[in-house]
């Protein structure tokens, strides 16, 4: 039994997938809703069904035995990504392949991200189009010549602003936003007049301090949304995050990389280059991304982290049923264990090291980063 079995069955829901998971001559069943109804980007499979639960959101369930090492799911659809800049050198801006620490082969020091192979170099940019390699150029330009200016350390044990303080630091940089937007827009209609105002507005934001994780994190977005407009619903559709921020440096940090990246952006991506959209990508992306590590040693190495929507339905168990690996941008989820119909498919939210914890201290982590209480069989059993 794992994470949210134990609780009472959820009441019929809106998520349910069964007849369209299972073969058609095994549901005579009609569908209990239209398939529109179903999240966007929702992992779909003959082996499970996600439905929803009553205390830990959706969750994925069998709808069939499955034998042990069965391959379940495959993610291929990688949203957005941060290789955290010290790792720049070492891990390839494509597939994340890592070479033991040594510095990748191929750099390119334009757009500041390193390839293991001219094919991944080649793919990255064909992925990110001619706007996304002047926008990953402009960032890069822009935080090249700067010292290290963010403060790598998140301290778990400040407090997280709520919605409040998120609205108001939102709001409070929207009147300099509108300003360095209007000066870009001066870039290509020379009827806009540009003052002094405006442009006071785009050097004070262009000499605040940089957090270059979180200009990634907000440039790989919005370009996401940019290249896939219509994948755009995979995100909403994720489980959303009231309180994203780690703490009010945090939140500050955003809405500085929000002005930065007004001011530089290539303009064909200044109108998605909005304070809801850096909203919608922070609060859909906290508990829903996927640690990029090293696939030796555990996973000791943190590179990263990105977004992949149809692998953020699987909940978290400390003794999980399903085994998933990294195979370059790709998650394959196999069953590491006899499954039986009807089990919910639980992978493990926890590092290597942190597998190994005590109830306690896993419980604290689960807390901590990804904000639930943990009910798995193996945390109810050590009660
Ligand atoms: C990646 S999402 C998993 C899918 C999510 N349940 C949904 O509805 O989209 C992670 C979130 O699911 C919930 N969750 C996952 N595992 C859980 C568990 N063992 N106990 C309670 N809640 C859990 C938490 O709210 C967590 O932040």
């Amino acid at each position: 039994m794992d994470a949210v079995e134990s609780q009472p069955s959820a009441p019929a829901s809106i998520y349910t997938v069964s007849s369209i998971s299972r073969p058609s001559s095994c549901s005579p069943v009609p569908p209990a809703e239209p398939p529109s109804a179903l999240p966007a980007g929702i992992p779909v499979s003959p082996l499970f069904e996600v439905r929803q639960t009553r205390t830990a959101g959706r969750a994925v369930f069998a709808t069939q035995d499955i034998p042990k090492d069965t391959f379940i799911w495959r993610s291929d659809d990688l949203t957005l990504s941060v290789l955290l800049r010290e790792y720049r050198r070492e891990v390839c801006g494509h597939c994340f392949g890592y070479e033991y620490g040594r510095d990748l082969a191929i750099r390119d020091q334009d757009v500041g991200f390193a390839f293991c192979s001219k094919a991944c170099l080649y793919t990255w940019r064909d992925w990110n189009g001619e706007i996304g390699v002047q926008a990953w150029t402009a960032v890069e330009k822009l935080t090249k010549n700067r010292a290290k200016e963010d403060n790598e350390m998140v301290d778990e044990d400040l407090a997280r602003p709520r919605g409040r303080e998120i609205r108001k630091a939102w709001a409070s940089v929207e009147a300099q936003a509108a300003l360095i937007r209007t000066a870009r827009e001066a870039e290509m209609d020379n009827t806009i007049q540009v003052t002094k105002q405006h442009r006071k507005a785009m050097s004070r934001a262009l000499q605040a301090p940089i957090t270059p994780d979180v200009m990634s994190f907000c440039v790989s977005g919005l370009l996401f949304y940019y290249t896939h407009p219509s994948d755009w619903e995979n995100i909403l559709a994720l489980a959303e995050d009231q309180t994203p921020y780690h703490s009010t440096e945090d939140l500050d940090a955003f809405t500085r990389a929000y002005l930065h990246l007004l001011a530089i952006l290539p303009l064909p991506l200044l109108p998605l280059a909005t304070a809801s959209n850096v909203l919608i990508l922070s609060s859909r992306d906290s508990h829903n991304s996927f640690g990029i590590r090293s696939l030796e040693d555990e996973g000791s190495e943190f590179f990263g982290y990105g977004c992949w929507p149809a692998a953020s339905y699987f909940n978290h168990s400390c003794g999980p049923n399903v085994e998933k690996r990294r195979e370059g941008q790709v998650w394959e989820f196999r069953a590491g264990r006899d499954i039986e119909k009807g089990d919910e498919l639980c992978i493990t939210y926890l590092s290597g090291e942190e597998r190994k914890l005590s109830r306690g201290k896993r419980m604290l982590r689960l807390r901590k980063t990804w904000g639930f209480e943990c009910a798995c069989e193996r945390c109810d059993i050590a009660l």
